[in-house]
């Protein structure tokens, strides 16, 4: 029974990746000290793996950004505007990967970065890969090649890992009509083939390819593209050993297609979807054939400690149909999203003995998976009895603890009643009467609610946290900034202020600090996009608001003012979403909770005067099931839980809510039965594309369709915000649009900042002169 890992972190345990990237990135480094940087990471991955007793270890699970850009960069899928990046000029391999991802613009080149997007329904950003018509592919990089070697050296053969071709395709997009992306696989695969004879050639026997679009709904003309890809694949490099993995779902219908595909071990993911080991082991051509079964059961994508006894029995079912010869061992998917090491919690006033002993991150996880083969194994079983023991207690403690379960809590969203879902009145007459309670002109500006996290605002909060800065000092500090953007707010004409979210360090970590049935952690960053990471806190408990979260910084910030400031909290769907998730209660029990605790804090900042109160619900398309069959399911409490969250307040109060970061379209309905007065959305890199959905559907409520994109420091000029502002006036009434920027703008510059909203100002100011002049 042989033991594998899909991926391991590769930020490194104390984010040293995302220091030198951004370190490069300011000129501060050169490529060459980022380079070494980046082979020590791999290194100590490879090398932990090894200690671990993990048998097959992964190579290219390693990236400087992000992996699915990796594998455009290896099969030459590089969009022509970068060429003149390449041209005649060597050792650009590096400068051209960051341009993909990042866009440049210094010396006069100013080329746009290629677009991101949700990786499944993970908090991980992928970078879209882009086709043409008849394009065609050839070896480019040599990256996969380099870190196979690099862990030769060490003595370790690995098993390189790629996006596999089927995925790679159908994850980009067609970048103009016509064709279908899927008709490039067979140029596609000649290089793929190139690659892995060569790595054969080099002495690999595994290589894995992830094919987790193999979980998806699928035509069957994709199925059939599955078939023909890797038959091809076989036929080329017979002598090589081929994984396919699958994560994140069940195979659903497609099983008729992963188990018959011609290779050496399919991988599932018996977290997500255990009932798949049932129908993998009843399928007779997989049964008959001499496949070997990877078993994903050790959970890639939360922090519990595996159920050593759940986990066996699985094992045991899969052994007494395949044999142990066909049987493989592994977390269920990639542990990128894990963070990385538990050993380096060691503030016990942080995260508490008893609750630590619950958990596992991605180093723990390797040994879970290790120790899992030698009990599955009779011959090794008693050496690991006290293992056995030990993770039996943990189970216990955490199933039986009194930390976790609070009847006041279960009593509450227990007594929840239909009318604790709806507002007061409908939206039409709520629209009237905030007409006359809030005095808001003609298409009124306003911003999603962060501006700059500057260095200095950060390292406030690290001094706060070593105790080198006392508390008075630094929320004096936090006054002062909340100030000093007030004013410059009220300066520039914004109608609807912002107190600029400097007190929180993450809008879903700065939540779950304050709510119980939570812990964070000091240290547990996963990879969001590129260098930026994320700190999940965890849900552990009934989650319930022992005190006000927000209502001391909106309220001193409403004070400083007279104009309307806008209330700002993150939405349940959000905060449950990045979160790591108790898995002994369904998600939507849960939402439920967190939306009572939001409930709370919208009716208190009421009471405290705050007449706009915007609950950000980025996530809630990204919650989203894979499978359609499961949408209107999830889709159903999610508009709940927000429903319930936003509820409590009078007609006269407004309701916000914010979402970026996806496609709306085929949820336009949901969004609109969330009933929000107003809701900005990220529109401008579509350039307002997505109002069609919105007008299609005569969305009821108001809205502020983004007006630049806040994703890079580039200033919008006045007459590009003039032209998306009367595209969108085409299809939106005028009496509901609303002006302001795609997303927060916590990781722009204060330079660019100003420019851009001033810029976004003198642009309403122009559509509202054109408008005035209509009616005279
Ligand atoms: N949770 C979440 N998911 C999200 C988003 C989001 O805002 N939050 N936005 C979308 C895009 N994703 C994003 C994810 C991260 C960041 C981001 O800026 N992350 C920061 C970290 C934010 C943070 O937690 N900051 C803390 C800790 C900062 C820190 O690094 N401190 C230093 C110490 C500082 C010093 O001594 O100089 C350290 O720990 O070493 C704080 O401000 O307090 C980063 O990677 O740089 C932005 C967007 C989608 N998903
Ligand atoms: C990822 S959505 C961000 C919303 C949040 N209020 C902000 O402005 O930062
Ligand atoms: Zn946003």
């Amino acid at each position: 029974m042989l033991t594998h890992n899909l991926g391991y972190p590769r930020i490194g345990s104390k984010r040293e990746l995302k220091r030198a990237s951004e370190q490069f990135w300011a000129g501060k480094i050169s490529k060459d000290e980022l380079i070494r940087n980046a082979r020590q990471i791999r290194r100590q991955n490879w090398q932990t793996q090894a200690e671990a007793g993990i048998e097959l270890i992964p190579s290219n699970d390693f990236s400087f950004y992000d992996h699915v850009l990796d594998t455009a960069l290896l099969v030459g899928a590089i969009p022509d505007r970068y060429h003149a990046l390449i041209d005649g000029k060597s050792n650009r391999e590096l400068d051209i990967f960051f341009a993909m991802a990042r866009g440049v613009q210094k010396d006069g080149i100013d080329i746009k970065a290629m677009e991101m997007t949700k990786w499944f329904d993970t908090n991980y950003h992928y970078i879209v890969p882009e086709f043409v018509k008849n394009q065609r592919f050839q070896r480019y990089s040599d990256k996969i090649i380099v870190e196979f070697e690099d862990a030769k050296q060490m003595g370790i053969v690995t098993k390189p890992v790629l996006v596999g071709p089927v995925s790679f395709l159908l994850l980009g997009k067609e970048k103009e009509a016509g064709f279908s992306r899927i008709s490039l696989l067979d140029n596609l695969l000649t290089v793929y083939i190139e690659v892995l004879e060569d790595l054969a050639l080099r002495g690999a026997t595994w290589v894995q390819l992830d094919e987790p679009c193999l979980t998806l709904d699928l035509t069957e003309d994709e199925q059939i593209v599955f078939q023909q890809a890797y038959a091809k694949i076989r036929k080329a490099v017979p002598e090589l050993k081929l994984l396919v993995a699958t994560y994140f779902e069940c195979s659903g219908e497609n099983i008729h297609v992963s188990t018959t595909l011609p290779i050496d071990c399919l991988h599932v993911d018996l977290v997500r979807c255990p009932s798949q080991l049932g129908d993998i082991l009843e399928n007779t051509d997989f049964i008959k054939s001499d496949k070997i079964l990877s078993l994903g059961v050790v959970d890639g994508r939360n922090i519990w400690k595996n159920d050593y006894t759940k986990s066996l029995g699985l094992i045991q079912k899969a052994v007494d149909a395949l044999g142990e010869d066909r049987v493989m061992i592994a977390p269920s998917c990639s542990l990128l999203h894990s963070p990385c090491d538990l050993d380096l919690e060691k503030n016990e006033e942080v995260l508490s003995p008893e609750i630590k002993n619950w958990m596992a991150f991605a180093k723990q996880k390797l040994d879970e998976v290790v120790i899992l083969s030698k009990l599955a194994d009779p011959k090794t079983f008693k050496d690991f009895a006290r293992q056995l023991t030990d993770n039996h207690l943990a189970i216990e403690s955490r199933r039986s603890s009194k930390l976790i379960h609070k009847s006041e809590v279960k009593n509450r969203v227990s007594a929840i009643k239909e009318k604790d879902f709806d507002r007061e009145s409908t939206f039409s007459i709520r629209q009237e009467i905030q007409l006359e309670a809030l005095k808001l002109p003609l298409f009124p500006t306003t911003t999603i609610g962060s501006f700059p996290q500057t260095d200095e605002v950060r390292q406030l909060r690290a001094n706060l946290k070593k105790g080198e800065l006392s508390q008075a000092d630094y929320d004096a500090k936090i006054a002062e900034a909340i100030e000093k953007s007030i004013t410059w707010q009220e300066e520039i004409g914004i109608d609807v202020l912002v107190h600029g979210e400097f007190e929180r360090n993450d809008m879903v970590e700065y939540f779950g600090e304050q709510l119980s049935g939570y812990v964070f952690t000091q240290n547990g960053w996963v990879q969001s996009y590129g260098s930026r990471c994320v700190k999940p806190p965890v849900i552990y408990g009934d989650v319930e608001r022992p005190n006000p979260m927000t209502v001391k910084w909106s309220g001193y910030a409403q004070s400083k003012t007279d104009k309307l400031m806008k209330g700002m909290l993150t939405g349940p769907v959000t905060i449950l979403q990045w979160s790591f998730v108790r898995d002994d209660q369904p998600r939507q029990t849960t939402a439920y909770q967190i939306a009572l605790a939001i409930r709370d804090e919208v009716t208190d900042l009421e009471k405290a005067g705050i007449k706009v109160i915007q609950i950000d619900e980025p996530a809630i398309r990204e919650g989203l099931p894979l499978r359609k069959a499961d949408w209107a399911n999830y889709l159903d409490w999610a508009v709940k839980a927000f429903r319930l969250s936003a509820a409590g307040v009078r007609n006269e109060t407004q309701i916000h809510t914010h979402m970026c970061y996806s496609e709306f379209n085929d949820i336009i309905q949901h969004i609109a039965a969330m009933d929000a007065d107003v809701i900005t959305i990220e529109t401008s890199r579509s350039q307002m594309e997505l109002l069609d959905a919105f007008a299609d559907f005569k969305y009821p409520n108001e809205i502020g369709p983004g007006v630049y994109d806040i994703h890079s420091p580039r200033v919008p000029s006045i007459d590009e915000i003039v032209f998306l502002l009367e595209k969108a006036l085409n299809v939106i009434p005028a009496r509901n649009l609303w002006v302001n920027p795609d997303c927060g703008l916590k990781t722009r510059h204060w330079a660019e900042t100003e420019a851009a909203l001033k810029n976004m100002i003198a642009a309403t100011e122009k559509i509202r002169e054109a408008a005035n002049a209509e009616i005279i």
